[in-house]
């Protein structure tokens, strides 16, 4: 029996014109939120919910559109004020049966107090983000939405529009906004927005037609204008070349006879909710919000997954820098990190964010053990490989590499196997670096960690759950990058696929 909650939002939703199959289940679990399930089978290619654009909360659909043009209020700053202001309008709200649905905030690290930052997260990728979050979402609050208040009082009662409202309001949108065409921009969709995530196996798309009929976008996930992850692409499907194998009873609206035809034939004003795969009667249906290590995904939807396969641990520029401070003097460094530079290699992130990723298997960027090995080279080999790429000028990563390859690895056998061919020294370096970076997490052991982890309840203990979950995480893949550095001889598969993945954002938006 659905929640009187849910049955408000129901018929909130038939009177704003929303369509859903009848074979979809909204469940309600206590402390755990909403979630959809099969009522029977659903088949790849059903669609399943058609949501109308202008009944999604936008900075165009609301009502404080104008003090939003007026005020410049742009992206996620205009929708998190579309939040505030809609809330705050009471059952007035068109969006009241959706409003009311909603959890207060989502319990993202932004919204943690900065003792529960600072303890929790200590050591973490998430760490820095979420603290440089804190106060860039604090400033664009007093910037933007504070003058507003003053300059509107009548309009706007200050109750709703707090530093507090305004975090819950970014919380909800990091956790729950899809990315509607040109004219919307980013908004909250009802409906789609009761998906849970599954990482990589999803069984439901969300489909948005561009409203300038020029293409149409495949949205896998949310909101990825954070610049949290690179999305592999998922699933190639376009709702123009999906045929519907099957057409899902759509309640309210049967939409039939749909074989043989594209879904949705051009219609601008719908966005879709279809199968990509057959899914069971009795299971959950879940969505995608990309392919997310656990940082990214406690860091936007305030979760962690047990095994996740797209977990990395980045070591900074920094903590090699200072690495190097302990055995060279500064001129000495410089000078090397500029060659590296100079023979064509980078870092991820940009200058004073520059970091290199460890992958979930432990393997450490190859940039990384080329630096390190430049560093440690003898000066003979590193003279002749500096005048060797000054010659060749501003020679770029290829010629770069096989300058070093030619001087470092005169035999070529490091096109083979670099693992082979590195000196031991270099691999004692990455040793104390992985020791460097796990010393940031203070003095708990990973063991500690992980009985701790064991004893807490993912219910009544979310944050400290999910940050531990993300700690161990992080913690075995620097014990991999150990047993990596560790190992110089053993062969490793150099050829497996790095997962293409961002770093979390220094900057929120
Ligand atoms: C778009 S909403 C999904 C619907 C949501 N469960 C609700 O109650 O409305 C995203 C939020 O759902 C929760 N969620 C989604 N997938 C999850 C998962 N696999 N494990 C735990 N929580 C999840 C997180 O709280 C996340 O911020």
């Amino acid at each position: 029996m659905a929640s009187r909650r849910l049955r408000a939002f129901k018929r909130w939703m038939k009177s704003k014109g929303f369509q859903w199959s009848d074979a979809l289940e909204f469940v309600e679990i206590q402390e755990e939120g909403i979630a959809v399930r099969a009522l029977c089978q659903l088949k790849e290619g059903d669609v399943v919910a058609k949501m109308p654009k202008e009944a999604c909360l936008t900075t165009k659909t609301s009502g404080a559109s104008e003090i939003i043009e007026e005020a410049g209020l742009d992206g996620h700053l205009g929708l998190a004020f579309t939040i505030m202001y809609e809330r705050s309008l009471g059952a007035d709200s068109p969006w009241v049966g959706y409003l009311q649905l909603l959890p207060l905030q989502e319990c993202v690290p932004i919204c943690w107090t900065l003792d529960e930052v600072n303890e929790l997260l200590c050591g973490t990728e998430l760490h820095q983000t979420v603290q440089e979050d804190k106060v860039l979402i604090y400033e664009d609050w007093k910037d933007n939405i504070l003058p507003l208040l003053e300059f509107a009082p009548s309009k706007l009662n200050p109750k709703f529009f707090g530093i507090e409202q305004y975090f819950a309001a970014k919380s909800l949108i990091s956790s729950r906004s899809f990315e509607i065409d040109d004219y919307h921009g980013f908004g909250m969709v009802p409906l789609a927005d009761l998906f849970n995530h599954k990482t990589g196996a999803e069984d439901v798309h969300f489909t948005a037609m561009s409203s300038n009929y020029e293409s149409d976008t495949d949205v896998d996930g949310y909101n990825n204008n954070e610049g949290i992850v690179e999305e592999e692409a998922l699933n190639q499907n376009s709702s123009m070349d999906m045929t519907a194998s099957n057409t899902a009873n759509v309640e309210n609206c049967i939409v039939s006879d749909m074989e043989g035809s594209s879904v949705s034939e051009g219609d601008t004003s719908m966005l879709e909710m279809i199968m990509i795969k057959d899914v069971s009667s009795g299971v959950e249906v879940f969505n995608t919000y990309g392919l997310l290590g656990n940082a990214a995904l406690l860091h936007r939807y305030g979760f962690t997954e047990q095994d996740n396969a797209y977990d990395i641990v980045n070591i900074d520029m920094e903590l090699v820098l200072k690495w190097c401070s302990s055995s060279f003097s500064d001129r000495h460094s410089r000078a090397r990190v500029s060659l590296w530079r100079r023979s064509g290699y980078s870092a991820c992130g940009v200058q004073n964010t520059e970091y290199f990723e460890i992958s979930y298997d432990g393997e450490p960027q190859i940039e990384l053990l080329i630096l390190l090995h430049i560093m440690l080279l003898p000066d003979n080999a590193y003279h002749r490989l500096d005048l060797s790429v000054s010659v060749a000028g501003n020679c770029h990563e290829s010629s770069g590499t096989t300058l070093l390859n030619d001087i470092v690895f005169p035999n070529k056998a490091f096109n083979m196997s670099k693992k082979l061919l590195l000196p031991k020294k270099v691999y004692d370096a990455l040793l104390s670096l992985a020791n460097m970076r796990e010393s940031l997490y203070g003095l708990n052991s990973i063991e500690d960690d992980i009985e701790a982890l064991g004893r807490c309840s993912i219910i009544r203990e979310k944050k400290l759950y999910h940050s531990l979950m993300l700690r161990v995480n992080e913690r075995k893949i620097l014990q991999k990058l150990r047993s990596y550095a560790s190992q110089p001889f053993k062969a490793t598969n150099h050829s497996s696929q790095r997962k293409k993945l961002k770093r979390i954002t220094k900057k929120s938006s």
